[in-house]
């Protein structure tokens, strides 16, 4: 018979996540190299409340995700849950240009879910906090409705003044590290039904891409990996403005135009974005039953989006794999920025585009095109939204 979290209570749950999230049994991981011993806690979870040393100053940022909002609980198992939960807010402290340190999880739990789930959700978000660096220092349970999982995570700037939304200047550059796009694939294969590790010979076909090319799209949204580290590098390396792509390419670098007071305009030819453009087309073709043969043959007969036209939504308005865009000043970036090896920019970043001035006064501050075509401002996400 499972074990559900209403034959333990809360004590009984409690003494089941403790071990789990211990900061000594997640030490710091390949990306933590400059934390310092058990990164700053004095006292981790388990009393009132956590002690941690914080010299300098510190980023704070919250993020929640809400059962059937942001994720179905048959969509994974806990262990990705709380991976996602500790990426979303891991993320935004690495887009202000901060190290994180430290996050607190408040966990609303129907009675009806199993222990193991919960046990799962919390190695997972422990496991993906020490990947970023940061420890898991408290929480909170209580009953509810729906799953919740609302973190509110910590950073240091470690001396460095924070890389906001308002730097970016006309003449940057805009880079991108990590992915975009991805989870939103992931997030349209799931509401069709598939789920990792089940994609056969035919669906295979149909995509024309090996299976883990499938899985790993529905594993950008269930667990996605944003690369915490290049959040510093792009503050050390003079980074101007600096934002996780949540909400999508088009939406996200919107919020920096309009927080700076410039347009930005996407390059869709530049080779990162050509090459996540076809790391998408598998899952269109897929969702599209269109064979890869027949696509060019189609694409002038059909009337809903050809899969070249949906994998370019998911790449301008697909948010969640948590990317970071940074804005760099060009001086000192050669032409050739962007492609591999350019010293100018730090590891990990791409050139997606560059910033230009908004012409009649402020009234273009904010306006994001792609290849000179204005961009629709709400193609990414927005909770709330109607239709
Ligand atoms: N309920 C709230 N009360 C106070 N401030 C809020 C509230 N909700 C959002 N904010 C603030 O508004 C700003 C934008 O929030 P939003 O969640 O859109 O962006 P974000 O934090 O980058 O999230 P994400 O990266 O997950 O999309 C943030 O500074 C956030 O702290
Ligand atoms: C069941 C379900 N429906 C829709 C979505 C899509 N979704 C939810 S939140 C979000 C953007 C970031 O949100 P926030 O700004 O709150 O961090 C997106 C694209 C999903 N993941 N699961
Ligand atoms: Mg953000």
């Amino acid at each position: 018979m499972t074990l559900r979290c209403a034959d333990l209570g809360e004590d009984g749950l409690l003494a089941r996540i403790l071990p789990l999230v211990d900061p000594d049994r997640h030490p710091p991981g390949p990306e933590r190299p400059f934390a310092e011993a058990r990164g700053g806690v004095l006292l981790g979870p388990g009393d009132d409340a956590a002690v941690v040393r914080a010299p300098g100053d510190q980023v704070i940022t919250t993020d929640m995700l809400v059962e059937g909002r942001d994720f179905h609980r048959d969509w994974g198992d806990g262990t990705a849950l709380g991976i996602k939960a500790a990426a979303q807010n891991l993320a935004d402290v690495a887009a202000m240009g901060a190290r994180p340190t430290g996050l607190v999880v408040a966990l609303g739990l129907p009675g009806d879910v199993p222990v193991a789930f919960v046990e799962n959700l919390a190695s997972g978000l422990a496991a993906e906090a020490a990947r970023g660096g940061a420890a898991v220092l408290g929480g909170d349970l209580s009953g509810a409705g729906e799953i919740t999982v609302s973190v509110t995570a910590f950073g240091a700037l470690d001396g460095r003044p924070p890389v906001t939304r308002s730097g970016a200047r006309p003449g940057d550059l805009v880079a991108l590290a990590g992915t975009v796009g991805r989870a939103a694939a992931g997030l349209e294969l799931l509401l069709a039904g598939y789920r990792p590790g089940a994609f056969g010979e035919a669906d295979c076909g149909l995509a024309g891409a090996e299976p883990h090319a499938l899985d790993a799209l529905i594993g950008a949204q269930l667990s996605p990996r944003p690369p915490y580290l290049s959040g510093p590098e792009a503050a050390r390396a003079g980074a101007r403005a600096l934002i996780d792509a949540s909400d999508g390419l088009v939406q996200d670098l919107g919020r920096v135009a309009a927080a700076s007071g410039v347009r930005i305009e996407i390059d869709g030819s530049s080779p990162a974005l050509r090459a996540l453009t076809a790391e998408l087309l598998p899952a269109a073709r897929l969702l599209g039953t269109v064979r890869p043969e027949e696509e060019a043959a189609d694409e002038a007969a059909r009337e809903d989006a050809t899969p070249q036209e949906q994998a370019r939504r998911w790449l301008l308005g697909g948010g969640e794999d948590h990317g970071l865009l940074a804005v760099f000043p060009a001086t000192g970036t050669p032409e050739h920025a962007g492609t591999p090896g350019c010293p100018s920019l730090p590891v990990g970043f791409q050139i997606v585009g560059r910033v230009l001035a908004a012409e009649d006064g402020q009234a273009q501050a904010g306006l994001v095109s792609v290849d000179g075509v204005p961009a629709d401002p709400h193609s990414g996400f927005s909770h709330f939204r109607q239709g």
